[in-house]
C-alpha cells in the first residue's frame, strides 16, 4: 500500500509539464525514485509503474490544461489495428505535431492497466479516488466540447471538418484562431514549438469529384498557404500527341470475372489478381495486372476492375516542413488495397524534356521493368504479354516514351512523397487497351495502413540520371527519415 500512495503522491505533484516528449524523462527519474523506495528489483514491474505512471501524468495535464485525447471512434478504428500499428500511430500523432500532442489513456484504459500491473495494490479506496479524479478530467472534456460548439459559428464547417469519426475536442486555442470560421483540427493538440497553429485550407482538394472529400491542413506556413494552384481531375487527359490505343477485346462473362478459366482477361493474368476480400485486394504486385474493360460484358462491380472504382479511404493532405505537402491516411487502409492511381495528362516523354522544375511527372516504365532494363527489378509474378501488346523485347530502349504529367491538371496522387521504405507500391493496369507503354499507375497499399500515416512511395530515381538545365547533374536529398534512407532521391 505505501507504493499506491508513494505514487498517487508523485503523480499528484507531477504537473506542469507541457509537451509530451518532456515527460519522458521527467517520468523516468520519478520512476527511479520509486523503485529505490519501494518496489523490488523486477524491471518488468518498473516498467509498468512507469507506464502507469505517465499515463497519470498527461490526465493531470488534461485536467490542467485541456488536452486532447483520443476520440470513442478513433479508439474503435484503432482497435483493428495490431498492437505495433498502434503504437506506430501514437507516434506518428506524437512525431506529427512535434510537441504538444497528449496522447492518453481513458478511464477504462487506466484502471484496468493499472489493475492488470498492481492485483495486490488494487484497494477499494484507490479505486475510488482514481475513479473521482477521472470523472473530473471526462467533465472537463465535456465542457471544454460544448464551448467549442458553442464557439463554432458555421455548423455546417464544423460537422464536414476531418474525418468526422475522430474525437472534436478543440484545444485551448481560441486566442489562435485567425479565420472565426475554420475551426482547428480537433485530433491533436496546437504545434507550440515549431508553428503554434494549424488550419484547415481546403476542404476539398477534389471539389466534391472524389466520393470522400480530400481536406488540406496546413501548420507549416505563416500565413498557412493552400497549394499551388493546378486542376483537379479524377480521369486522365490525353495530349494532343500521344495516340490513343486500340481498345482490347473484352471477355464475355455475365458475372464477376474471379476465375482464370472462366474469363478471358483473368486469364491474361495466369491467375486471379484480386481476392475479393474488403472490395479487392491485390494478391501480390506483378509486372502488369490485366483487368476488365469497356469492352467487356462484366459490370462495373466486377471482381477484376478493383483498381477502377476511385479513391475509397478517406485522405489528407498536409503540409511539412521539409517534403512540402504530403498526403496521410484517416482510416485503415489493408495491404493490397488500391488506393489511388497517379491521375494527369498522358504526355510524350520527349514532349516535357525542357520542364524540368516539373516535380509531377511520373514516367510510365512498366516496360523497362519487364525488360529490366536500368537495374529495375522484375516482379515475383511474371506475366506473358498478349501478342498484341506493343511490348516486344526491344531491350535497346531504356528511356520510357510517355509519362503523366500532374504539374498543372492531377490528382491527390500528386502529392505523395517518396520514401526509401514506402507503404505504398506503383502498379501498372491495363484495362481498356494492351499497350504498356501507356498502362494505368496505380498505388496499391504495401502493408496494412494505420490511420494518420503518411502516404509514400519509392519514386524509383537512379542516383545522378537527373540532369538539370545547365548540364549538371541534379541531386536532391531525401528526407524520408527511415533508417534505410538512401539519403538522396536523385
Ligand atoms: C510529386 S511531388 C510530391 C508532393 C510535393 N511534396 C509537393 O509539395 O507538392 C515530388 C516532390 O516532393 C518533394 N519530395 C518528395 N519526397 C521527398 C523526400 N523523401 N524528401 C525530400 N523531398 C521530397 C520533392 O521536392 C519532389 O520533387
Amino acid at each position: 500500500m505505501a507504493v499506491t500512495e508513494n505514487c498517487e503522491k508523485n503523480v499528484g505533484t507531477s504537473n506542469g509539464l507541457k509537451v509530451l516528449d518532456g515527460q519522458a524523462s521527467e517520468i523516468s527519474s520519478t520512476g527511479a525514485t520509486m523503485s529505490n523506495n519501494a518496489i523490488s528489483q523486477h524491471p518488468e514491474e518498473i516498467d509498468e509503474r512507469k507506464k502507469y505512471l505517465r499515463q497519470q501524468k498527461v490526465s493531470l495535464e488534461l485536467q490542467d490544461e485541456g488536452k486532447a485525447k483520443f476520440g470513442t471512434d478513433e479508439k474503435k478504428m484503432m482497435s483493428n489495428c495490431s498492437n505495433d500499428e498502434k503504437s506506430v500511430h501514437k507516434k506518428a500523432k506524437v512525431n506529427h505535431s512535434d510537441s504538444g500532442v497528449a496522447c492518453v489513456a481513458g478511464e477504462d484504459d487506466l484502471l484496468s492497466n493499472y489493475t492488470n500491473a498492481f492485483p495486490h495494490e488494487m484497494g477499494k479506496r484507490t479505486i475510488l479516488r482514481l475513479k473521482e479524479m477521472l470523472r473530473l478530467v471526462n467533465l472537463k472534456r465535456l465542457q471544454s466540447a460544448e464551448e467549442e460548439k458553442n464557439r463554432c459559428k458555421n455548423e455546417e464547417d464544423y460537422n464536414n471538418l476531418g474525418a468526422g469519426e475522430f474525437s472534436r475536442k478543440r484545444l485551448r486555442s481560441a486566442t489562435r484562431r485567425q479565420v472565426p470560421q475554420a475551426p482547428d483540427y480537433p485530433w491533436y493538440a496546437i504545434n507550440k514549438r515549431s508553428c503554434g497553429f494549424f488550419r484547415l485550407v481546403c476542404k476539398d482538394i477534389s471539389h466534391g469529384q472524389e466520393d470522400n472529400s480530400i481536406p488540406v491542413i496546413n501548420e507549416c506556413d505563416v500565413p498557412p498557404d493552400a497549394p499551388a494552384s493546378f486542376t483537379y481531375i479524377k480521369s486522365m487527359q490525353v495530349s494532343d500527341n500521344v495516340k490513343v490505343p486500340v481498345r482490347a477485346d473484352g471477355c464475355r462473362c455475365k458475372e464477376s470475372c474471379t476465375e482464370a478459366r472462366r474469363c478471358s482477361c483473368v486469364h491474361l493474368n495466369g491467375s486471379a489478381p484480386y481476392v475479393t476480400q474488403d472490395g479487392g485486394r491485390l494478391v501480390a504486385p506483378r509486372d502488369v495486372v490485366f483487368e476488365c474493360g469497356p469492352k467487356c460484358r462484366c459490370g462495373p462491380d466486377c471482381g477484376n476492375r478493383v483498381s477502377q472504382s476511385g479513391i475509397k479511404y478517406k485522405l489528407q493532405v498536409f503540409r511539412m516542413p521539409d517534403k512540402g505537402w504530403a498526403v496521410r491516411t484517416l482510416e485503415k487502409i489493408p495491404e493490397g488495397a488500391p488506393v489511388c492511381e497517379y491521375i494527369g495528362i498522358l504526355k510524350r516523354s520527349d514532349e516535357v524534356e525542357n520542364d524540368i522544375d516539373n516535380s509531377y511527372f511520373f514516367e510510365i516504365d512498366c516496360k523497362q521493368t519487364i525488360n529490366e532494363i536500368e537495374g529495375r527489378e522484375r516482379r515475383l509474378c511474371h506475366v506473358p504479354l498478349p501478342t498484341s501488346s506493343p511490348v516486344d523485347n526491344e531491350t535497346t530502349e531504356t528511356e520510357p516514351e510517355f509519362c503523366i504529367d500532374a504539374g498543372s491538371y492531377g490528382n491527390v496522387a500528386r502529392f505523395i512523397n517518396h520514401s526509401c521504405e514506402p507503404n505504398l507500391f506503383v502498379q501498372c493496369v491495363l484495362s481498356g487497351h494492351h499497350d504498356i507503354r501507356l498502362a494505368r499507375v496505380v498505388l496499391f497499399a504495401a502493408t496494412d495502413i494505420c490511420p494518420y500515416q503518411e502516404l509514400t512511395y519509392d519514386y524509383g530515381y537512379q542516383l545522378d540520371s537527373v540532369i538539370g538545365a545547365d548540364g549538371n547533374i541534379k541531386q536532391m536529398l531525401c528526407h524520408c527519415g527511415e533508417p534505410n534512407c538512401r539519403r538522396r532521391l536523385y
